[in-house]
């Protein structure tokens, strides 16, 4: 199993370029089901999430074709890639592949509204929390399917006639359970009013593309979303928008080894808060012609308190990355989780590398240390162990992280992005 080696002490300089976003490029990719001709997605990052989707999508019937990439890019990066669904071949979707990620349990919403029935797996995904399917259940309930569990399978079926606009009201805001109902109810009859709504740019990312396909739909990006169910969607040619968390995590890793590093193509309006969070703790950060650049010389980080919330509010995904961050800092930061309740499993990994951390429900209590020490460390989850690396670059020595395939579900080329700005990281494959 492959493991990232990282010698702490260089500071970063140089030019990162930020991919397309894994947390569009999933739903955008589903998306593809809802319609018989071509969806072309652009700047969709090589990740292992990706490809496993691609293997998800063929079964049901989605023939993929990736060609072109980015001009003087090697293979490995951001691609375009075709995918049609002239007809649906399959609607389960199997436990063997489900499992492994969390999205693919989203083709739910549209088999059921294509072909009026889905099969699919319970999901699996990071083990950050006991992640549930019940909103889920109730959107797609609301919209006049017949939901059943059976044998770690959730059966769906649309009444005869296909699915039914409606007005429901999250009681809990939900990425995944907006992307789902948002889709189901572009093909539904009438007009669907969702409350509640989660406002991640993803999902306004995948209202536009949606949007560019023929469906109606006004709001994303607020708490209320309003869609005018159409009776079949088209092809479109859509663009996966900047990967706002790999933006942040560069940030974070500039902040905490030093230097002074333009990440380009992306944008700042992705990440007010966490950006913020950055300048506090002592960081400089300014907008760029296409990016953001981020700089620390020579000041210590500065203790800063965050808690995560649904956008726009601190991202959950970059708490761990910021608990790397203040493991440095000159003083005491609280760190309270309120998205995942177990997402914390970098703490006893971080505590390794000689960070003292302590955790009272969800809040961490970090006090900052003047030097870490490399020791050998083991990922639990796709931001736990970039945390991992990011905080390997401060530390005295080497610091070897195992596991790393939660790495590559989520970061594309994070070795060499980092090697060019000077790092001293490299893959070993055993
Ligand atoms: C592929 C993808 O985009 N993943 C992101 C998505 O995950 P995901 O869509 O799974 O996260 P949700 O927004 O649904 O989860 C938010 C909270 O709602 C709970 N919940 C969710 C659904 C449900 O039916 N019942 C329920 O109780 C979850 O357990 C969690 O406590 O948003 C999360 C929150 O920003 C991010 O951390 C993940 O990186
Ligand atoms: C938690 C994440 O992914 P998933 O929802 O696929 O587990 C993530 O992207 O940080």
């Amino acid at each position: 199993m492959d493991r990232i080696r990282i010698v702490g002490g260089n500071e970063l300089n140089g030019i990162i370029p930020i991919s397309g976003a894994k947390n569009a490029a999933l739903p955008l990719m589903i998306a593809s089901l809802l319609t018989s001709d071509t969806l072309t997605l652009e700047n969709v990052p090589h990740l292992a999430d990706v490809e496993l989707l691609m293997r998800i999508l063929g079964n049901h019937g989605v023939d993929v074709a990736v060609n072109g990439r980015r001009e003087r890019q090697e293979d490995g990066y951001s691609r375009t890639i075709h995918f049609t669904c002239r007809t649906i071949a399959d609607t389960t979707a199997p436990y063997e592949l489900v499992a492994k990620m969390r999205a693919s349990f989203w083709v739910i919403g549209p088999l059921l509204a294509r072909e009026g029935q889905a099969r699919v797996s319970l999901p699996g995904g990071c083990a950050i929390g006991t992640r549930p399917v019940d909103l889920f259940i109730e959107g797609l309930t609301a919209l006049g399917a017949t939901m059943e569990i059976d044998g770690g399978y959730i059966n769906a079926t649309a009444p005869k006639g296909g699915l039914i606009g409606t007005r429901y009201v999250f009681p809990k805001v939900s990425v995944g359970a907006t992307h789902v109902m948002m889709m189901a109810a572009t093909l539904a009859r009438g007009t669907t009013v969702i409350g509640n709504a989660a406002r991640e740019p993803e999902i306004v990312d995948l209202a536009n593309c949606l949007i560019a396909m023929g469906a109606k739909i006004s709001g994303a990006g607020t708490s209320t979303i309003t869609i005018e169910g159409v009776t079949s969607l088209s092809g479109a040619r859509h663009r996966v928008l900047p990967d706002r968390i790999e933006t942040g995590t560069y940030a974070m890793a500039v902040a905490m080894a030093g230097g002074d590093v333009r990440l380009e193509n992306t944008d700042m309006a992705l990440l007010d808060t966490a950006l913020e969070s950055l300048r506090r703790a002592g960081a400089d950060v300014s907008a760029t012609n296409n990016g953001i650049r981020v700089q620390r010389n020579g000041g210590g980080i500065k203790p800063v308190d965050i808690v995560t919330d649904p956008f726009p509010g601190f991202p959950t995904d970059l708490q761990a990355q910021f608990m790397a961050l203040m493991t440095r800092s000159t003083g005491t930061s609280h760190i309270t989780e309120t998205i995942f309740e177990n997402r914390f499993m970098h703490v006893q990994e971080l505590a390794r590398l000689g960070a003292k951390i302590s955790l009272s429900g969800q809040t961490a209590k970090i006090e900052g240390v003047e030097r870490l020490k490399g020791a050998p460390v083991m990922a639990t989850d796709l931001r736990a162990s970039v945390s991992l690396v990011i905080a390997g670059l401060a530390a005295e020595g080497e610091t070897l992280v195992s596991r790393v395939y939660h790495l590559d579900r989520g970061f594309e080329r994070l070795e060499e992005k980092l090697t060019r700005c000077g790092a001293m990281v490299e893959r070993i494959s055993d």
